[in-house]
This record gives C-alpha cells, sequence and structure tokens, in this order.
C-alpha cells in the first residue's frame, strides 16, 4: 500500500541547496511565512478592501457602461500610435538617421520611436497589465520590450437576463463577477475558482471547472468577443458574424488583438450546493468513479487523489433551500480547515458522505489555500488555532506572492516544485496517473473532468471528446530525481502522444515544432496572415515558452 506522502515546507523538505548557501537566502526561504503573515497578508486585505468598494461603487452608480467606449477608444489610440511608429520605426531605420518630429504631428510618437530604438524593440504589442499580476507562475520576459498597451477594463458592464448574458470587460475577475451575479440569482456556467483569474486570461489563455465536463472550457460559454486589432479597429465577433476570428480567439494569448469585452452566457443559481464525496481506495475504482461522474447528470465533478490510489471523487448540484434538518457547512468562513484537508478528513471515514454547502463557498473553495500551495508557503496555515486568528486575512494576493519572491524563492520552485495543468482523454486517465506518479509523485493531484466540442482552433478534435484536467502542484518526491527540463519535456511528449494538451499559464518546454504538433495552429494561422498580425503580435510560442518567460 503506497503510504500518504507528508510535505513539510518546501524549505525543509530535502530539496538541494547549493554549496555555501547565502545565510540571507536561508532565512528567505525558511522563514518566508514571517513575511506573508506580517506584511502580504494585511497588504493584499487592505487590497481586496479597496478593489471591493471601488467595484461596488462603480457597480451601484453604473458608471461603466458610459466611460467603456471612451476607455475602448484608449486602447485603439495606443494601438494607432504603435502602428505608426512601427511604421516610422521601420521607415526611418530604412532611410533617415535625423529624426524629423515635424513630420509626425504627434510628438509622442517620437519618443516611443527613439524609446524603441533605445530597446531595440521589434514592434510587438502586449498588455501593459504587469506580469506579476497574473495567474501563471512566471512573468513574460517581453513585457520588458514590447510595446504596452493599457488595457484597463475592469468593469461589468451589462447583466441580460432575458437574453441570460453578461458582458464584461477583460479585467473583470472571477471573485467580482461571482459577487455581482450571486445577489441576483445568477452566475456563469463556469466558476474558476481562484478569485483573481480575469476574463481576459481565461479566453486568450483558458479556464476550467469542476461543471466543465456540462460546458466545456471558458471559451465554450463566451458568445461574443469586441476586440481591438493590429491596425487599431474595433471589432465585435461572434461564432455566426466571424467564425474564423471568434474560434481563433481562445487560447491565443493576445496575439491576435486586444480583448476589450465579452459576453458570455449565464444561468440560474441557486445559494446552496449538495455535495457528495466517494472515498477510492484502488486507482481502478478512481478511475471508473471518475468517469462514470463525469458522464452523469451531475452538475459538479471533481477528484482529488492523495496517493496514486486513494482519493476522493466529488459529485455536485445546485439545491434551492436545505432541508430543515440538513447542516449547512459554510467551508468559506475563515476558520474553517482548508478545503482540501477536509476533503481528505473522508479517506479516514472511508463512507460517502455528503453535505450542503454555500454555492459561492463551493465556487471558491480552493481560494484559501490556493489549492494546496499555501502549505509551502505558511506550513501550519491550516492549524486550528492559526485559522481563528489569521485566517481571515488569508489568502495572500498571489499577484503579491509573485511580486514580492525573492530570486532564491524562484530558484528553489524551478528546481524543486513543479505546477502543471495538463488536459487528456479522459480515456488516458489511469496510464496518466501512472505516468505523474513515477515521474513526479506529487500529491495531492486535481481532477476535473470537461468536454471538448469539435470546435476549430487550437484544441481541435475531431469529434467531442471527454477530457479530464490532471492538475499537478507541489513538490517532487526525492526518490523521483525529479529535474525540471527533463520532466516536464518527458511529460509533455506523453501528453502530446495521447492527442492531449497541456495548459499555458504554466511553464512549457516545447520546441516551437512540438508545440505547433500539440496545438493546431491551422486556423491561427489563417487568421493571423488575415489580419497582418505579423508585425504587431508575436506568435502564443513566443509568449508562453519557457524561454520568453523568467
Ligand atoms: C500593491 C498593489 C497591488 C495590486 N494588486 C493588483 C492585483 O493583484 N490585480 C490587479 O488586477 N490589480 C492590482 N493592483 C491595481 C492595479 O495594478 C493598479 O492600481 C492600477 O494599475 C492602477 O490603474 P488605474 O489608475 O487605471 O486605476 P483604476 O482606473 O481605478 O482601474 C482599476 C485598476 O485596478 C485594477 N482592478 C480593479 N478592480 C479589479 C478587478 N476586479 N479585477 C482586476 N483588476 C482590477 C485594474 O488593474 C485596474 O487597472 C494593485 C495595485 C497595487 C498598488
Ligand atoms: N481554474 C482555472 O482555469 C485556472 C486557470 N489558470 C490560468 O490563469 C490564466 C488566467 O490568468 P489571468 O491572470 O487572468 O490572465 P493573464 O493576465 O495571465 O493573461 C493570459 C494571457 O492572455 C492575454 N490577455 C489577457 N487579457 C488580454 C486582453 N484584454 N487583450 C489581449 N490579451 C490579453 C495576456 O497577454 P499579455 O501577456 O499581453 O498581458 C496573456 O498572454 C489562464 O490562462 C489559466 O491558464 C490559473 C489558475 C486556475
Ligand atoms: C486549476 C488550474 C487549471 C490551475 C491552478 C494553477 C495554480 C495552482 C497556479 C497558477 C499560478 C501559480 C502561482 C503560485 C502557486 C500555484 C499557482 C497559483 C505561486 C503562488 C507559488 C509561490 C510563488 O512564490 C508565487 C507563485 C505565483 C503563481
Amino acid at each position: 500500500m503506497d503510504k500518504a506522502i507528508s510535505r513539510g515546507p518546501l524549505a525543509a523538505r530535502g530539496f538541494r541547496m547549493g554549496k555555501g548557501d547565502q545565510l540571507l537566502e536561508h532565512v528567505l526561504i525558511k522563514y518566508r511565512w514571517l513575511f506573508v503573515c506580517f506584511f502580504l497578508l494585511p497588504a493584499s486585505f487592505l487590497y481586496e478592501l479597496w478593489s471591493y468598494f471601488r467595484n461596488l461603487i462603480v457597480f451601484k452608480l453604473s458608471s461603466a457602461p458610459g466611460k467603456h467606449a471612451s476607455k475602448v477608444q484608449k486602447v485603439q489610440q495606443q494601438v494607432v500610435f504603435a502602428k505608426r511608429a512601427e511604421t516610422f520605426y521601420f521607415k526611418r531605420s530604412a532611410s533617415i538617421n535625423i529624426i524629423n518630429i515635424k513630420t509626425f504631428p504627434l510628438t509622442i510618437i517620437f519618443f516611443q520611436v527613439r524609446e524603441w530604438n533605445k530597446n531595440g524593440q521589434q514592434g510587438h504589442m502586449c498588455t501593459a497589465r504587469p506580469g506579476w499580476q497574473t495567474m501563471s507562475f512566471r512573468q513574460g520576459l517581453y513585457k520588458k520590450s514590447f510595446y504596452k498597451v493599457e488595457v484597463n477594463l475592469v468593469d461589468v458592464l451589462e447583466i441580460d437576463t432575458e437574453n441570460k448574458t453578461v458582458r464584461v470587460e477583460p479585467l473583470v475577475s472571477m471573485g467580482q463577477l461571482s459577487a455581482s451575479l450571486a445577489p441576483l440569482g445568477w452566475t456563469i456556467p463556469i466558476v474558476p475558482e481562484i478569485d483573481d483569474l480575469t476574463v481576459g486570461g481565461l479566453i486568450l489563455g483558458t479556464g476550467i471547472e469542476s461543471s466543465s465536463h456540462q460546458f466545456g472550457l471558458f471559451q465554450h460559454i463566451c458568445v461574443e468577443y469586441e476586440l481591438v486589432l493590429a491596425d487599431g479597429s474595433l471589432v465585435t465577433v461572434t461564432k455566426d458574424s466571424d467564425p474564423d476570428l471568434f474560434y481563433a480567439v481562445p487560447w491565443s494569448y493576445g496575439t491576435l488583438g486586444f480583448l476589450t469585452a465579452a459576453k458570455i452566457m449565464i444561468v440560474p443559481c441557486t445559494k446552496f450546493i449538495k455535495l457528495n464525496y466517494k472515498p477510492v481506495y484502488s486507482l481502478n475504482d478512481a478511475v471508473k468513479e471518475f468517469s462514470e461522474a463525469s458522464a452523469s447528470k451531475n452538475q459538479f465533478v471533481e477528484g482529488i487523489m492523495f496517493t496514486l490510489n486513494k482519493g476522493v471523487i466529488m459529485t455536485g448540484n445546485m439545491i434551492d433551500e436545505p432541508q430543515p434538518c440538513d447542516k449547512v457547512n459554510k467551508i468559506g468562513l475563515w476558520h474553517k480547515p482548508w478545503f482540501f484537508k477536509h476533503v481528505e478528513s473522508f479517506l479516514v471515514t472511508g463512507k460517502r458522505a455528503s453535505e450542503i454547502l454555500p454555492l459561492r463557498d463551493y465556487y471558491h473553495r480552493h481560494t484559501r489555500s490556493i489549492f494546496w500551495e499555501l502549505q509551502d508557503i505558511v506550513p501550519f496555515g491550516n492549524n486550528r488555532l492559526f485559522r481563528l486568528c489569521m485566517g481571515w486575512l488569508m489568502p495572500p494576493k498571489i499577484s503579491f506572492l509573485k511580486l514580492t519572491q525573492t530570486d532564491a524563492v524562484k530558484r528553489l520552485y524551478e528546481n524543486n516544485h513543479i505546477i502543471q495543468d495538463m488536459l487528456v482523454p479522459i480515456t488516458n486517465l489511469k496510464e496518466s496517473m501512472q505516468m505523474f506518479n513515477k515521474e513526479t509523485k506529487v500529491y495531492p493531484i486535481w481532477l476535473c473532468p470537461f468536454k471538448l466540442p469539435a470546435d476549430p482552433g487550437m484544441l481541435c478534435a475531431p469529434k467531442e471528446r471527454m477530457f479530464v484536467d490532471i492538475g499537478i502542484y507541489g513538490v517532487p518526491d526525492p526518490s523521483v530525481n525529479f529535474k525540471p527540463m527533463e520532466t516536464t519535456r518527458k511529460i509533455e511528449e506523453f501528453v502530446q502522444k495521447c492527442e492531449g494538451f497541456q495548459m499555458l499559464y504554466a511553464d512549457t518546454y516545447t520546441t516551437k515544432e512540438e508545440f505547433r504538433r500539440m496545438f493546431d495552429h491551422t486556423l491561427y494561422d489563417r487568421v493571423r496572415s488575415k489580419l497582418a498580425c505579423t508585425k504587431a503580435f508575436p506568435e502564443v510560442y513566443d509568449k508562453v515558452s519557457r524561454a520568453a518567460r523568467y
């Protein structure tokens, strides 16, 4: 029987610190929790407080819709400046050396071109959103050299209960959207669990949740995109008006244009969910229970494997009001155990169990512990006394953790931590689990099923198939001799052979050829050529590859 691998703090897990490590580095790593608890937690709380009231006021004043048009015009102006500057830049480098600013009424272009000269920019654009704010492990190197376009669009624009859609700006976060919709009795069909995930990133990257076995990925609940293209023009596309661009947008990582709004389906929601827990004690049982649950009519399906053979498969359905005899477990309360620890407790009893949870608590169940990542940062974070005293401040904002991580911490994560989400056909679940166990022995593992429709685009499937997202976040067991590049490439090769995909918020060590084999670029290349993107934007690979991030 395999033993549950106990996880101590990253800094104490026998990982390889180089000889003669600086004492300071060691302290910064071993006692990072001090900085987190006494600085990042209060800063995160204050930021959330500001963000909450700002959004509340803007939403109550409904000032956003009126402002949207002017904010989009600002994006267009920046793109046009960049476009002219790019033209000027290429003309100048070809013929003249003296910058004659009289030829360009907007002196801003002169300064931008000079900045380009100084930095050697190639004229590609990206959003100005600081890399430390994004829900990916690393920051894009390109943020240092590309022309950055401010896309500060953070508001919910319109909730249309008649047509069952919500129109939002790209920087609206999942926490903000669920807080806006829930009081009205609505939700979006897929609510990725981390509050700070933004609509823009979930569309132009990808998004998934435990309702994805019914609704697909985040892109599959979107019905309209508004974009500013490379030439500065503004387009609104649907699957009927411009199917090529509509299906090329998801997973394009901002390399076809700037998303300025999206229309997303909404569905009625209740205030509670009944969640069923089914402990499993063999890999075969886990695969059987998980596959059956994924094919069932349950609204929510998720699995957490605590070892190769032991885990808990969860199924859930919204309910109107709990019965008077039902006990509601408000798992979102500050003093409650971390959700994955609560789930693990059902392994001990060994029995099926059910409980009633508030729906919004369920949606954000992994936020407070950042799945199981916080245990490597605040090892005692699930301690009962700590939760009682400091739980209301948790979690630290992921963006702040990213902003303040030292080079030593980054090296530590690089060499002793793996964060990957591999999307494989559900028929490959068993062999995938065995392979990931052999290569990493990281637990818990997150299992989330999703339906992949046979739509055109990067994730091209000949027919609709059920896939599973296998999330691996943690410290590989010292026995597997984890080497970041070699191990990840082995896993990438396996996933590609299963006709699966790698989520690109994580490190991808694929070569450009391997990347284009994993993701179907047929439609993407056609749309890039039609929209003349080459000079304005890099390809996706040039923004997500390991070499493009630091
Ligand atoms: C210490 C610190 C931490 C920050 N952490 C974050 C962060 O984790 N995520 C983040 O996006 N911004 C964060 N910000 C806010 C943002 O980066 C800056 O305040 C913003 O660049 C200022 O833009 P503005 O003057 O246009 O503000 P405003 O015009 O008021 O625009 C609101 C800004 O705040 C941010 N914002 C507000 N509400 C939301 C929301 N619901 N979803 C996403 N973004 C929202 C947007 O970046 C936007 O730029 C942080 C700011 C500071 C000082
Ligand atoms: N449950 C889930 O689904 C989870 C998903 N994630 C990952 O997090 C990612 C989302 O993180 P988030 O911080 O929200 O997104 P990011 O800011 O990381 O954006 C992801 C990409 O989309 C581009 N992008 C974002 N907004 C725009 C826009 N308005 N116009 C043009 N390009 C844009 C960014 O380009 P640029 O670099 O130019 O800014 C970037 O390349 C997802 O892609 C997902 O993979 C993480 C945790 C959980
Ligand atoms: C559910 C899906 C599809 C993905 C979950 C991914 C998350 C577990 C990671 C996304 C960004 C990651 C970051 C960290 C932990 C794991 C993620 C939240 C850190 C907080 C780890 C500690 C570092 O110092 C900063 C990292 C920022 C990004």
